[in-house]
């Protein structure tokens, strides 16, 4: 069944240069990109999109990363897209995402770890509403 994910690429891949790197790979699996764009956020959609997390104590720090330069969020569509997207990303912490994911291949920390996806149907309806309303 095919489905819309919402994915950032975060500030470290933008500042490392790895946005068209990471484009391709989803680009070359068959996802079409609905919708791409840069774009610097402000505290207070990190609290909206983070909202799960903005209690735990990494909190602070994930805010202060994903506000500090620009990133650019995606809208990929493709059959199963939000399982597909995840299990391309590869595990949370780059140091243990497995080799041939996004992570595994071109991230070495929990934090700064190149993307975001959704983790399921709900979160991705959340999260489409909230970077892209009106899509
Ligand atoms: N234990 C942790 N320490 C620091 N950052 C974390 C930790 N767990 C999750 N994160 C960050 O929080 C983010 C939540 O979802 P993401 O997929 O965007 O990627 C995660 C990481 O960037």
């Amino acid at each position: 069944m095919s489905e819309r994910t919402l994915v950032l690429i975060k500030p470290d891949a933008v500042r490392r240069g790895l946005i068209g790197q990471i484009l391709a790979r989803y680009e070359r699996k068959g996802l079409s990109i609905v919708a791409m764009d840069q774009r610097t956020i402000d505290p207070t959609l990190s609290d909206a999109h983070y909202a799960e997390h903005v209690e735990k104590p990494f909190y602070p720090a994930l805010r202060e990363f994903v506000t500090g330069g620009p990133l650019v969020a995606l809208v990929l569509e493709g059959d199963q897209a939000i399982d597909v997207v995840r299990a391309m990303n590869g595990a949370t912490d780059g140091r243990k995402a497995a080799p041939g994911t996004i992570r595994g291949d071109l991230a070495l920390s929990n934090s700064e770890n190149l993307v975001h996806a959704s983790d399921s149907a709900d979160a991705a309806k959340r999260e489409l509403d909230l970077w892209f309303p009106g899509l």
